[in-house]
């Protein structure tokens, strides 16, 4: 339920501290009106010298590398301070003249912290605590709202656990928003049937890929797998068994393409593709021939098939060393015209694409 430090955005927290100053400030000359002139020192050492200095120091905090770490301690300690020297002027008002300097303001230090630098509900709970503690102490002390003192003490209380309870209510509400985000993120990457890469991820990261081994020369290589006479198949077994065999090979090529940089996606419909880098052209084709064997290993029966009376897939792929020349679309489009040559081949086959390769589909 924490604070994710990348989350903190430093600019936005300096420009909320200056609002805070200003905010600040602007109470100082209505605070003076009604103060006397002894009382009017006291209040201006508190303010000049105490908080507007905290405040000062809390932004130039901000600028530090590592601020968003912190973050939490940090608003937690500078509010304390500013609540405490506010104390300090009840305290000094009190002593010196008798004057019931009003608490208010120090529960809108703490509100500030709670809902707009937004610390998290066990911060909250630890400024809570210790500013209620210094005010319960303040009042044990310090006579200075006479009989009001419980009822003014009762109603901090009460502030402060409204407080409490909407960070809580925010920071849960947040979090499950941030799950279902990551879910949906996940949803939109995934394809469902298969849980493998789905077209758009696909691309881009395809793309991504072709960039980086473009800086770096790597090798490329693109497979495009096709499960044969799948239409027949569906015919056959129905499209609950043929969705089956669609997870069948995204499971074996997930096994076979295990690399973190390996691309395996389902391409559409019966059709997969995957993309793997630095392999070298053997590497490759025992590559495809391991796709072709993990059906002959299966032996499914497809009794409906043109060639083999089992489930079997066709392979066309393309090998590339990467240069600044190289495509997306040519690779692909290379890729997808030794799989029809696959197929005219007979199917159950791989073929890697050659540069005389003519268009067969
Ligand atoms: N069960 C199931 N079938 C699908 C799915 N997506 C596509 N198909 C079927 O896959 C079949 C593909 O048929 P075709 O493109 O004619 O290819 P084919 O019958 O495999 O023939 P060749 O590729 O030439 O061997 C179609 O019948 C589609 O309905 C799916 O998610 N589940």
């Amino acid at each position: 339920m924490g604070t994710d430090p990348r989350m903190v955005d430093a600019k936005r927290i300096r420009l909320l501290s200056v609002i805070g100053a200003v905010l600040l400030s602007s109470f100082i000359a209505v605070d003076l009106s009604v103060l006397t002139d002894p009382l009017q020192e006291i209040y201006l050492t508190s303010r000049l010298l105490m908080q507007l200095p905290v405040c000062f120091v809390f932004f130039l905090l901000t600028f530090l590398p590592g601020y968003p770490k912190i973050h939490q301690e940090t608003v937690c300690t500078v509010v304390l301070a500013l609540v405490f020297s506010n104390y300090w002027v009840i305290v000094q008002c009190w002593e010196l003249e008798q004057f019931v300097f009003p608490y208010e303001g120090t529960l809108v230090y703490s509100l500030f912290a709670l809902f707009v630098f937004r610390i998290r509900f066990s911060t909250a709970l630890v400024l809570c605590a210790i500013s209620l503690v210094g005010f319960a102490i303040l009042l044990f002390n310090y006579p200075v709202y006479g009989d009001l003192n419980s009822i003014n003490f009762g109603f901090v209380i009460c502030s402060m656990f409204v407080g409490l309870i909407g960070v809580y209510q925010i920071e849960s509400g947040l979090s499950k928003l941030r799950t279902a985000n990551g879910k949906l993120f996940e949803l939109s990457q995934i394809d469902q049937l298969t849980n493998i890469y789905n077209r758009g991820t696909y691309e881009t990261r395809f793309s991504d890929q072709l960039e980086f081994n473009k800086r770096t020369g790597n090798t490329m290589c693109v497979f495009i797998v096709d499960l044969d006479s799948f239409k027949k198949y569906n015919d056959g077994y129905g499209h609950v068994q043929g969705d089956k065999i669609i997870q069948l090979q995204a499971e074996m090529l997930s096994k076979t393409f295990r690399r973190t940089t390996d691309i395996v996606a389902r391409y559409g419909g019966e059709e997969f593709v995957v993309v793997t880098t630095n392999n070298t052209e053997q590497e490759c084709e025992q590559l495809a021939q391991q796709i072709i064997a993990q059906w002959e290993t299966q032996h499914i029966p497809h009794n409906n098939s043109d060639e083999t009376g089992h489930v079997t897939c066709s392979v066309g792929y393309h090998f590339e060393r990467v240069d600044s020349r190289s495509r997306k679309e040519k690779i692909v489009e290379k890729a997808d015209l030794a799989l029809y040559q696959a197929k005219a081949n007979g199917r159950n086959c791989f073929v890697r694409y050659q540069e005389d390769m003519i268009d067969v589909s």
